[in-house]
């Protein structure tokens, strides 16, 4: 298979992404990442989890070169992502999905085709059977979800080394996305590739990810290696911390419990703010929120 190749050259730097005291500001002035400190090696495979707004995508597009970071504080394989170039670095975010070519009348191969998919035929023909394409489809008449599929393809052909994916398989039926992400963890075993995927769906993701960053309104709460912050959530389910459905994996019971947690720390939305004098805002549960009395300092003690 082609992944089993070493596709990046043993002279090249090892594709690491390391970001120093990371602050980004919005062009009008608002806060976009705070003092952000990571350092992902070689090979891992990291899930970038927040709410809505956490600063996920903001991070990538810098990581991608998207924005100008100050200098010397976002180093990817090494370089600095938006002075030195991108060689080996893939970003599929956004833009890439909202490509207009992808809904006119061309053939699959076509594209495939567009993209180098003749200088690497293994890889092409691989991530053709793993995202189950039609290489008869033509792109004006297939669905979401196999449009997504093809553009998949198209992004992954060339073998990158550091692969950064802003959430682009919601489309994907579940069995089309478990085997997705089971080349996409096969990549990493097989070759020196690091990939960095922010995402809200947690299905087929249990015992993927090597690291965990967890953010909330700009900041890195907190990052490490998955294992160790799971442990975390065994230990808070062992003591009857659980806040979701029975059923969920224990990513999916932290990563609940972290968003419950970043919405209590934010506190209500500006107009829902006022609540009754002496009451004060609180999450009760899945579904469940409001005011409840202030605790007097004595009660809090
Ligand atoms: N161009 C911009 N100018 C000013 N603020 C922006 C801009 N783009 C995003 N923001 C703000 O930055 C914050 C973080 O946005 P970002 O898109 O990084 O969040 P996210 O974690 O990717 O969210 P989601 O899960 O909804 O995709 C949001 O509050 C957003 O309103």
């Amino acid at each position: 298979m082609a992944s089993s190749l070493d596709l990046a050259p043993a002279s090249q730097p090892p594709p690491t992404v390391q970001t120093i005291d990371l602050t980004y500001t919005f062009p009008d002035r608002s806060n976009g990442v705070s003092h952000i400190s990571l350092s992902l090696p070689s090979r891992s495979r990291t899930l970038l989890i927040g709410a809505n707004g956490a600063g996920k995508t903001t991070l990538l597009r810098l990581l991608a070169g998207k924005r100008l970071a100050p200098r010397g504080t976002i180093k990817v394989s090494d370089m600095d992502p938006f002075t030195d170039g991108l060689a080996g670095v893939t970003y599929l975010g956004l833009e890439w999905v909202l490509n207009a070519i992808v809904r006119t009348d061309i053939g699959v191969e076509e594209l495939l085709r567009s993209v180098g998919g003749d200088s690497y035929p293994a890889r092409r023909d691989e991530l053709v059977a793993v995202l189950d394409i039609d290489t008869s489809w033509r792109m004006h008449a297939v669905s979401d979800g196999e449009r997504r599929r093809v553009q998949l393809a198209m992004g992954l052909i060339r073998p990158w080394t550091v692969l950064l994916l802003d959430e682009i398989t919601v489309d994907l039926d579940v069995w089309s996305r478990s085997q997705f992400l089971g080349w996409l963890r096969r990549e990493t075993e097989v070759r020196e590739c690091t990939i960095v995927y922010a995402t809200h769906i947690l299905d087929n993701l249990a015992g993927w990810p090597t690291h965990l960053v967890h953010m909330h309104m700009g900041t890195v709460k907190g990052w490490g290696e998955a294992d160790a912050m799971l442990k975390e959530a065994d230990e808070v389910a062992a003591k009857g911390g659980r806040v979701g459905p029975e059923g969920n994996s224990r990513l999916g019971e932290l990563v609940l419990r972290w968003l419950r947690d970043d919405l209590q720390d934010r506190g209500p939305r500006s107009q829902n703010a006022r609540g009754p004098e002496g009451w004060s805002y609180r999450i009760t549960g899945i579904g469940g929120y409001g005011f409840e009395p202030k605790l007097g300092k004595e009660e809090e003690a």
